[in-house]
């Protein structure tokens, strides 16, 4: 057992911890109530490798910028590296650690057979042209392609990347191999060995766990109203399957800030980011004055007196300076780490139910193991199949965790890292990889 760390810091002082901080302090307390060898917890804060490399472009107008690419692989006793790749001007080798550790624990949460891997580039996406953003991708896989492969460490979409990004990667490493490898990547399209589903399924996920958590206060999710940050791959299609489930979706947001409609906002008629970067934005300053739509900012959205609140954007976006002022009874985590450690003890104390990342997103890795076991089997299955088995999956995995929340009276984070962390701490202790 390992000691529980504070969880009063004055985070209110300084910048939010990075994912590493948050991950290995999170790790710590779940190992708190659970009987894991200390050993393997201390071996788990660290990552196998973390793999940077230089990845040249040559601009359009000839000048030439040198990005940095990165990839952490964490831990992959339970199967092979498995994570997305991020391409935003904030991503450095600790926040992929960290990301890489959180993708350990929503891969064993899961029962999914992979370790946990996190990568990208410090690059502003929407600074690159449709043909530098191909040329970076390629170059980049070609930097990694001693790191990478379907046995290996099998990469898929994250933040500023997306279906086409990975077909880039996938011929790019397919060539330097001489054979065609879907397997390498997973979230690829599905005419070239991507799965159905796969698009929208971390949002699928989300709204899964949407359901059950309000389900499980003793609500039904038509009879809620939420709000959404982040209108991407997670958050547009989160806030669209609840909208079809019935719940009001009385806010949505992009970078530049938020709608607001107490009576529900028509989530149908907004592009995703994916369709249209910035759409949200477009659709404010296209309101008219009579319409009931108003405009928030984006800590505004987070404020707002809602059921079930959805940040699904980025993260350290719910910290210490605002968790006294969330008024959600429910914070579902559509992105990866919105919460810092210090806010969710805040949350924690003001009876403010937090289903975490681990579990609430785990949707897009799951629909990539899906793909990935198409792609060893050479077929496609259908999109009703994979929507039918990412359900049964979710409602697995939620029962393992809704197990620990009522027997232990733990948190929903403390109860997913604990059933994470007793899955891996046994895979290592039956394949002898410890002590
Ligand atoms: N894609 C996936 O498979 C998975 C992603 N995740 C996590 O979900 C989160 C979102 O990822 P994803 O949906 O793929 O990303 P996308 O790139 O598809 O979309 C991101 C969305 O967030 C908005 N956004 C960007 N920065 C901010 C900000 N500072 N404040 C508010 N909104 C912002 C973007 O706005 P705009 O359109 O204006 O740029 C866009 O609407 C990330 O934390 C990611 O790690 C988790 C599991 C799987
Ligand atoms: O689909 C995957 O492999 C991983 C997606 C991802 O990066 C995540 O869940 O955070």
């Amino acid at each position: 057992m390992t000691a529980q760390p504070s969880a009063t810091d004055d985070e209110s002082a300084a910048e939010p911890d990075s994912a590493l901080v948050t991950a290995r302090r999170q790790l710590e307390r779940a190992a708190t109530h659970v009987d894991v060898d200390p050993g393997v917890v201390e071996r788990l804060k660290h990552p196998t490798r973390v793999q940077q490399v230089s990845v040249p472009l040559e601009r359009e107008d000839g000048s030439v910028d040198v990005f940095t690419g990165y990839r952490a692989q964490h831990d992959d006793v339970r199967g092979p590296y498995k994570g997305g790749l991020r391409y935003h001007p904030e991503v450095n080798a600790e926040e992929c650690t960290g990301l890489s550790m959180w993708m350990t624990w929503k891969c064993a949460v899961m029962d999914l057979p992979f370790g946990g891997g996190k990568g990208g580039i410090a690059v502003d996406p929407k600074s690159l042209t449709e043909d530098e953003t191909e040329r970076l991708t390629r170059r980049f896989a070609e930097e990694l392609r001693d790191a990478v492969g379907p046995t290996k460490d099998v990469a898929a979409p994250d933040m500023g990347t997306d279906a086409q990004t990975m077909a880039w990667f996938m011929d790019a490493y397919s060539m330097q191999q001489g054979e065609t490898i879907p397997g390498v990547v997973t979230g690829k399209p599905p005419v070239i060995g991507g799965s159905y589903g796969r698009e929208e399924a971390p949002g699928r996920s989300t709204a899964i766990a949407a359901r059950e958590a309000v389900r499980y206060y003793g609500r039904e999710i038509s009879d809620t109203t939420i709000a959404v940050q982040g209108f991407g791959s997670v958050g547009a299609n989160a806030a669209r399957l609840l909208e079809e489930w019935g719940a009001t979706i009385v806010a949505v947001s992009d970078v530049n800030g938020g709608v607001y409609d107490p009576d529900g906002i028509d989530v149908s008629a907004i592009p995703s980011h994916d369709e249209e970067p910035e759409a949200v934005t477009r659709f404010a300053t296209e309101l008219d004055a009579g319409d009931d739509v108003s405009r928030l900012s984006n800590s505004e959205l987070l404020e707002l007196d809602v059921d079930v609140l959805v940040p699904a954007a980025v993260g350290n976006v719910i910290t210490a300076d605002n968790a006294d002022a969330i008024a959600a009874d429910i914070v579902v985590e559509g992105a990866n780490g919105p919460t810092t450690f210090a806010a969710d003890t805040i949350l924690e104390e003001r009876g403010v139910h937090v289903i975490p990342d681990i579990l609430a997103n785990a949707g897009g890795v799951t629909v990539s193991y899906f793909e990935w076991l198409q792609d060893i089997n050479r077929r496609q299955w259908s999109l009703e199949r994979v929507t039918e088995e990412l359900e049964d999956h979710m409602l697995e995995a939620w029962e393992d965790v809704r197990t620990e929340v009522d027997d232990k009276g733990l948190t929903w984070r403390d109860a997913a890292y604990v059933v994470a962390l007793s899955r891996i701490a046994e895979a290592k202790e039956t394949r002898g990889l410890w002590p």
